[in-house]
């Protein structure tokens, strides 16, 4: 046998070294690639966020119904809300436990749109006592974990991969959320004991090419436009078969274009809006021979009623560890307005409130999964669910304006603009009727509220598009408000001082908002104070229904509609959301 020379087997050692170093670093190089690209859900760090006692008690806690001692425990709703941080979810959610329900909430906080608008309505849900747990619906693990810790007793399913076009560009994630997300929901909800009542949301878009108007729940399905509508119209299939071989009990919403405040920003209306005011051109699509395209435009509070209409309906699953014990209720209704609105018309809603011309770019509808309208047919739904909606568009609009997220503030428009919108806008009844109805005296709201809806609008907008000088115009005028109440001789002294408390709270919100180029967090310190004062001001005046002067009553009246125009405002949703943005910049 030779040996072979010293030289070949030192090269070869170097040879095997670089081998080993190589194939490690490929090795390392692979965990490195697969740690940063696994999904959030099953990173270390995130897995953290979950498990462990506090996380237990944030769930059970939110969970955990509150009714009135009159209302019984035994109709004790339970409800897992997936999709929580989404437009949908978060009104939604906030409906459930408003009422007393408990509530849980599930999102994946995805990067479909700016997650910062999700966080922000996060803070919101926080703030009403509803946990949201980060997870995805696909991980079947945190499911059964939630539903260890909790009873559920319904899941309104609203996580879904939403928007019509997108699908083109990113079919997979349509497939993931609206097909194998909805599979693995069901699954685990098949396999719980008790088996919960599941309601989910659906599409108007499942009528695809149907022409037969108003659109029915009994018309043909099966001839979808896009994938979106192929994947939301698979889940209607999908829930057949867990209905049919479980027993689950399973409500399909068949949503029609839903807007509103906290709304979603691919959204037309939204874009549409910010690029108004940016000056920045939009496209409004037509169909053949320049007629137009129409969406059944429906508003976030006829649909949150509906959406709590199917749950307070829902029969109980029949199902038991995973078999059916017997037939199990199977629904799908339309939730739309019945009036379609061109888009055009939308369009021009959004000039007059704006006060904006729109640069407009009419184009031929794209073939990428658009359909030229939809109508919906809504007797059914009225019939069973009791879904009455009562919005209009032009209406709904206005609110969205008022309340709005639009996350325009980076946006700054002429002061003239902000002026003329806070004056000069005309303030429809019914919308009066309907902010009243959400304020302790409606009767006594009426009187005022046309005034403090263009307060409303005025300080929204100045604050919107950081033109401050308008913002503190306008505490200072309510401020010599309350001054000049202060002068009335049927003024009582507790009244005086709650006034005067009020007037000290006014200054510091004046100078607040003087002192820096955007208002900080003190503002909303400020604004839980001024609402402490709002509060004493509502009992003066109750206290003041039995007085004699009947100017003065008007006086204070008038005070009480500036000081609770301003504080709802200070607690307005918007402004929450406002901050989160700024602290962004
Ligand atoms: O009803 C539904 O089920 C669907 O409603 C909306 O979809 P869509 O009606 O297409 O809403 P937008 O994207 O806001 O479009 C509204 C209208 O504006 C039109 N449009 C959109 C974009 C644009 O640049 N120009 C334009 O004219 C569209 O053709 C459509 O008629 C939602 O985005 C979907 O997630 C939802 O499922």
């Amino acid at each position: 046998m030779v040996d072979k020379p010293s030289s070949i087997h030192r090269a070869r050692y170097h040879f095997s070294l670089s081998k080993l170093l190589f194939w490690s670093l490929v090795f390392l190089g692979f965990i490195v690639f697969f740690f940063f690209r696994s999904p959030p859900s099953a990173s270390p760090s995130r897995r953290s966020l979950r498990g462990g006692a506090g996380w237990e008690n944030s769930v059970r806690q939110s969970a955990t119904p509150r009714y009135s001692s009159s209302s019984s425990s035994a109709k004790a709703r339970r409800v897992l809300v997936t999709g929580a941080a989404g437009f949908v979810g978060a009104h939604v959610s906030i409906a459930l436990k408003r009422r007393g329900d408990g509530v849980v909430g599930l999102d994946n906080y995805n990067k479909y749109y700016d997650p910062s608008l999700k966080r922000a309505r996060t803070d919101l849900l926080r703030r009403e006592g509803v946990f949201i747990v980060e997870g995805d619906i696909n991980d079947a693990v945190l499911l059964r974990e939630l539903f260890r810790l909790v009873k559920f007793t319904h899941v309104m399913h609203l996580a879904a991969q939403a928007g019509v076009r997108y699908a083109m560009k990113n079919p997979a994630s349509y497939v993931h959320s609206n097909i194998a997300g909805l599979v693995s929901l069901f699954e685990v909800c098949k396999s719980a004991n008790p088996q919960p009542a599941i309601v989910w949301a659906s599409s108007s878009s499942v009528y695809g090419l149907n022409s037969k108007v108003p659109f029915s729940e009994k018309d043909r399905t099966d001839q979808p436009a896009s994938l979106y509508a192929a994947t939301k119209k698979a889940g209607e299939e999908i829930a057949h078969t867990y209905n049919h071989i479980y027993g689950l009990s399973i409500t399909g919403l068949r949503f029609f274009t839903v807007y509103g405040p906290w709304g979603r920003p691919d959204m037309a209306y939204f874009f549409f809006t910010k690029d108004i005011l940016k000056g920045k051109q939009i496209s409004i699509f037509e169909g053949p021979n320049h007629s137009s395209v129409a969406r059944d435009f429906t508003y976030i509070d006829d649909i949150v009623k509906g959406c709590l209409g199917a749950l307070d309906t829902a029969k109980k699953s029949t199902g038991s560890g995973g078999k059916k014990m017997g037939p199990a209720q199977l629904r799908v209704f339309n939730l739309g307005n019945t009036s379609p609105v061109p888009v055009s018309k939308l369009v021009s809603i959004l000039e007059k409130l704006l006060k904006v011309k729109a640069k407009k770019k009419i184009l031929p509808m794209p073939s990428n999964g658009d359909v030229l309208f939809t109508h919906a047919n809504i007797s059914s739904a009225t019939r069973e669910i009791g879904y009455k909606p009562s919005t209009d568009l032009q209406t709904g609009v206005i609110f969205m304006n008022v309340f709005s997220t639009l996350t325009i503030i980076d946006v700054v428009v002429p002061p003239v603009n902000i002026a003329t919108m806070a004056s000069s806008e005309e303030v429809p009844e019914k919308l009066v009727t309907e902010f009243c109805s959400k304020t302790k005296d409606p009767s006594f709201c009426h009187n005022f509220a046309k005034g403090d809806i263009q307060t409303f609008l005025g300080m929204e907008t100045a604050l919107r598009t950081k033109v401050l000088d308008t913002a503190i115009d306008i505490t200072t005028a309510s401020k010599s408000a309350f001054s000049g109440a202060l002068g009335d001789k049927q003024v009582t002294e507790k009244e005086k001082a709650a006034i005067q408390q009020c007037i000290g709270l006014y200054t510091k919100v004046e100078q607040s908002l003087q002192s820096s180029a955007s208002p900080s967090a003190d503002f909303i310190a400020i604004g839980q104070k001024l609402q402490v004062a709002g509060e004493s001001l509502w009992q003066c005046q109750m206290d003041l229904h039995s007085h004699p002067n009947h100017e003065a009553i008007a006086s204070l009246k008038m005070v009480n509609g500036l000081a609770n125009s301003f504080v709802s405002y200070v607690q307005s949703e918007f402004y929450a959301h406002y901050l989160q943005l700024n602290r962004k910049n």
